[in-house]
């Protein structure tokens, strides 16, 4: 018997769950990697269930935001006090996996220590900063976050205020913040918690600016935790989510610090003040291209939990009644509501494969990078910032769906749903605004499409469509036979398309206006094709991944993939159609195809919700629950409300009290 089924849960989602055409564990296995994987996943599960120290009082939305940090710092340290549990350099997977079932959503003082500050350390340091700094950053005696964004300036890094201008009588760097809108603003654990930074600020030597830099920095007095003398920090504030994390701001009043705290393992300034430039100007970046790189399983994570949440909770939810007498129907059998929650899980699922490729490419980067090569890290920049972009949004907008799918219970916090979307929805903001990473792939992109024009092309494998001949018609015939070569070549038809537009729209701009106002002007086009690269990559991705799978499992996944695919399409016919390379027909052919995908979903939708492998105390949602015993659970969770404490409150005898009292008085 599958594993999700127990004694006592809900008739309906039991009856699901046996309906399953395929192996869950076979499926959990495939979808994270192996059985020893999913085996791993189980003893952390064990782990942390059977620790109370990692337990919440009370579930965190009845917290406050002192509360919540004070809450998130102890779990984090008693976390961090035991990562002997996981493999610890599987961040990954094994870090990723204990911090969610760990932490939660609402995430943490020591969150932006372990994903940028250490990460930088790592990457930017030369061997002898490495040696000082990390042991001490790995045993935690040290806290720190990473200082970038300021208040005036959080894209534009060549317009930071913040300077570090090097003193060669002293060999030390003066950090200051020369206006209010130079003082850094953003920053996770800022506030209170950390007492080192990263910094990123403008270089100055010899008079020069060299441009942004990173630093190592005290913040506080390792005693005392109080602000070191020049530094003025704090708080900023509750926000939309992560209302765990202290994100701060930062100010300098002319603070020194030792040359030494430059990082240096690209760019130096010698003891003279004489500077040395890196081999690539962007090399400096490369703590936001890894996390970029890791963010996609994470959104991808939270899109499955809000999926599998909308699904559980449509299979035990009845409402309406078709055929009068006959009861009423689970939500899951409306067509509408499996177009409304299913393309969701198809997405979640594209985005965690393509998230499996781009971590990867990444390992790959960081060993060129240690022969000195350089080569990968355009295409590496250009792919992290387009899938960044992309997932983020559309993880955004799917958990909405998700949210609605739910009816009113969706809008309760009990939900999970304001939680995942808080959470998720920073992705489209921090690491780069999404369109201003669109537009970043756009160069790319136009560069490729320049070489095609030149006919000088030799493209990366990740842009050759750009150089390819395509049909002038698409081949479809009917969706029965429409194959993952076929669904290829026509999203590849449109892509490159919109490339060629919006490059052709650009040159033609070029040659009336500068070449600032010709981009401006091309702009919302060249973010157009950027959204279409990366969505053919994800196609692409899912449905060569579902190729390779095994046969009992690929009978299922392919009409995932293809949902995902044709969801695409359907949704963006007018791109299909234009200059009739597809005819209407052809696009009723895949409307017809999307329905059949989710008749082929509706009934392994609950299986395949429980593959992702998702335990209660990960999803936190009384509306998803594993045993489908919701109105039990949402009658249970109201009693934590403070204002239940008593069955009369305050404001009562305040307020409320005395205006019925006199207007009884006036009748
Ligand atoms: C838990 C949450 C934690 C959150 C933390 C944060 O948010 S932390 C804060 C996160 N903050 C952010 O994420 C800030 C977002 N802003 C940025 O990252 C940058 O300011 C920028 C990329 C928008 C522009 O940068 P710019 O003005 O310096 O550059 P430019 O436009 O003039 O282009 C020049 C060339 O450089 C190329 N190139 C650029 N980056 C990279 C790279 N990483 N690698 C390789 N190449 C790169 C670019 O493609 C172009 O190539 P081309 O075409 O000439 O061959
Ligand atoms: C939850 C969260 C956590 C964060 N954590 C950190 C952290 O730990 N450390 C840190 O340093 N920062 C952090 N940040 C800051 C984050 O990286 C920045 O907010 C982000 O880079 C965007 O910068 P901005 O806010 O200045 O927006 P802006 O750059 O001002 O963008 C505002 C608008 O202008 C548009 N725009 C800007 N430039 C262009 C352009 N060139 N072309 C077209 N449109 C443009 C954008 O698309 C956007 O719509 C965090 C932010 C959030 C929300």
């Amino acid at each position: 018997m599958s594993r999700w089924i127990q004694n006592g849960d809900n008739v309906d989602i039991t009856k699901e769950r046996k309906n399953a055409t395929f192996n869950t564990e076979r499926m959990s296995a495939w979808i994270h990697g192996g059985d020893e994987v999913l085996k791993r996943r189980r003893e952390i599960l064990d782990y942390v269930k059977s620790n109370p120290d990692f337990k919440d009082p009370i579930p965190v939305e009845f917290l406050s935001r002192e509360e919540r940090v004070s809450n998130g710092t102890r779990k984090i340290v008693k976390m961090t006090d035991n990562t002997d549990q996981i493999d610890g350099a599987d961040f990954f997977g094994e870090g990723m996996y204990f911090q969610s079932l760990v932490m939660g959503r609402d995430l943490h003082p020591l969150s932006l220590h372990y994903i940028m500050f250490l990460p930088t350390l790592q990457g930017q340091t030369d061997d002898e900063q490495l040696d000082e700094w990390l042991p001490k950053a790995i045993a935690r005696s040290i806290v720190g976050t990473y200082a970038q964004t300021e208040l005036g300036h959080g894209t534009n890094l060549s317009k930071l205020e913040t300077t570090a201008t090097y003193d060669p009588s002293t060999q030390e760097f003066v950090l200051h913040s020369p206006t209010i809108t130079a003082a850094k603003w953003w920053p996770g654990g800022l506030g209170k918690s950390s007492n080192h930074a990263i910094v990123v600020a403008q270089l100055y030597t010899k008079g020069q600016c060299k441009g942004p830099h990173p630093f190592i920095v005290q913040l506080r007095d390792l005693e005392t935790h109080k602000p070191m003398k020049g530094v003025r920090l704090g708080d900023i504030g509750p926000k939309l989510g992560i209302n765990g994390s202290d994100n701060g701001f930062l100010l300098f009043d002319k603070y020194r610090i030792p040359r030494k705290a430059m990082l240096m393992r690209y760019s130096k300034v010698q003891p003279d003040g004489t500077y040395i430039a890196p081999a690539h100007s962007k090399l400096g970046y490369g703590t936001m291209v890894f996390v970029r790189s890791i963010m996609i399983k994470d959104q991808a994570t939270q899109l499955g939990a809000a999926a599998t949440i909308a699904t559980r909770y449509s299979a035990v939810r009845r409402q309406g009644e078709p055929v009068v007498g006959n009861g009423e129907i689970q939500i899951l059998d409306y067509q509408t509501q499996q177009y409304r929650v299913f393309p969701q899980l198809a997405r979640a699922f594209a985005f965690l494969f393509a998230a499996y490729e781009i971590r990867d490419l990444y390992l790959r980067l960081t060993e060129e990078l240690t022969h000195g090569n350089t080569e990968l890290l355009p295409e590496i920049h250009a792919l992290s910032s387009g899938l960044k972009s992309v997932v983020s949004w559309d993880t955004a907008q799917g958990i909405e769906q998700c949210r609605l799918s739910c009816g009113g219970h969706g809008y309760s916090q009990a939900s999970a749903f304001p939680e995942i979307y808080g959470y998720a929805v920073g992705g489209c903001t921090y690491e780069g605004e999404n369109l201003v990473m669109l537009l970043q792939v756009a160069r790319y992109l136009v560069k490729a499409a320049e070489e095609t024009r030149k006919g000088t092309s030799n493209l990366a494998e990740i842009c050759g469509y750009i150089s390819k001949t395509g049909r002038r018609t698409s081949s479809l015939t009917s969706i029965a036979n429409y194959t993952t070569d076929q669904i290829i070549e026509d999203l590849e038809h449109v892509a490159r398309k919109q490339v060629f537009h919006a490059y052709d729209k650009l040159k033609k701009a070029q040659q009336h206006v500068k070449p600032e106002d010709a981009w401006n002007q091309s702009s919302v086009e060249l973010a157009k094709a950027s959204r279409w690269h990366v969505r053919l990559y994800l196609v692409k991705t899912f449905l060569k991944k579902v190729d390779k799978a095994p046969e009992d499992l690929k009978k299922v996944m392919i009409h995932v993939a293809r949902l995902y695919a044709f969801d695409i399409i359907s949704s963006s016919s007018g791109n299909f159609l234009e200059e009739g390379y597809m005819r209407p027909d052809q696009i009723t052919e895949i409307k017809e195809g999307v329905y059949e995908c989710l008749a082929k979903i509706r009934p392994v939708a609950v299986s395949l919700v429980d593959s992702w492998d998702y335990d209660d105390l990960e999803l936190k949602s009384v509306l998803g629950k594993r045993d489908g015993n919701v109105y039990e659970a949402l009658l249970q969770w109201a009693q934590n409300s403070q204002l239940n404490k008593s069955d009369v409150i305050p404001t009562f005898e305040k307020y409320l009290g005395p205006m019925m009292k006199d207007a009884r008085s006036k009748l």
